[in-house]
């Protein structure tokens, strides 16, 4: 018998989600390696949001199994996943508009830790403010921040939880280019300091510049998987492209 691999971050195998008659996530199996910058992709309606809540623990797979760093997480909740490091941007939906942009990433601290103390939380989120730019605005009401502000701080309330793997729901949508490339530096300083990311992406420049590998979902069904050259060559992956307003290749 081998044990599981300690490079492996995350495994999933056979997801399946019913809703009703629909499958909106079916028979989805991928592995993420450590260090490994996932990316994934497919029209809309694929199922990449169903994915992505069966990973967080949002929903409890139909059928199927996932491991998260070794271990099967398949029936554990969003918190007991968050305790063991998995870590996403969106989880706790919007920050809190009346809180400041330091005490909105403060609860992340908080929340990620069982037993962590105020001080030390908001040290860290202090910390977490200038590496993700924000520490100027960390007095301001989260409602003033401007939208790639706000993507600054839903990604430092992830970070917050101390994750060794991130997932991002598309979090470069409704970014001007430029700020998606300031979106893009940041994601990729979170890959160098050793968290695993895994996002789903519309944006075909950005899922180019950031993903190591690309699983690309049709259907509820993974369709393709590999690098980015690879799967954009794909006459599968083409063809469900094909009358969608999403530009493949980048
Ligand atoms: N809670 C739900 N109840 C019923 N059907 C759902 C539910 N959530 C999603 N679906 C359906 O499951 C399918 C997959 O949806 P999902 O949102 O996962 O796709 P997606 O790839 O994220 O799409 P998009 O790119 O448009 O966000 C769709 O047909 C959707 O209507």
């Amino acid at each position: 018998m081998s044990g599981p691999s300690p490079d492996v971050v995350l495994r999933a195998q056979g997801l399946t989600k019913r809703f009703g008659g629909l499958l909106a996530v079916q028979n989805v199996s991928f592995t993420q390696y450590s260090g490994e910058v996932l990316a994934v992709i497919g029209p809309n309606g694929a199922g990449k949001t169903t994915l992505l809540n069966l990973l967080s623990g949002v929903y409890r797979p139909t059928s199927g199994r996932l491991e998260l760093l070794g271990q099967d997480v398949t029936a554990l909740s969003m918190e007991g996943r968050c305790h063991l490091g998995l870590g996403r941007a969106f989880q706790i939906v919007r920050p809190f508009p009346e809180m400041t942009v330091l005490e909105n990433v403060t609860v992340g601290a908080l929340f990620g830790q069982a037993g962590t103390r105020l001080p030390e939380a908001r040290e860290r989120a202090y910390e977490l403010l200038e590496r993700t730019g924000l520490a100027a605005h960390a007095d301001k009401e989260a409602h003033e921040l401007t939208l790639l502000q706000d993507k600054r701080l839903e990604v430092a309330r992830a970070l917050a939880t101390r994750p060794r793997v991130l997932l991002l729901d598309e979090v470069m949508a409704g970014l001007r280019p430029a700020e998606a490339q300031e979106a893009v530096a940041l994601v990729r300083s979170v890959r160098d300091s050793g968290i695993s990311v895994l996002f789903i992406e519309h944006i075909m420049p950005v899922v180019r510049d950031l993903a190591d590998r690309v699983v690309v979902m049709d259907q509820g069904q993974v369709l393709a998987e590999g690098t980015y050259r690879e799967v954009t060559a794909n006459p599968q992956v083409v063809a469900a492209y094909l009358g969608t307003e999403t530009e493949l290749q980048a």
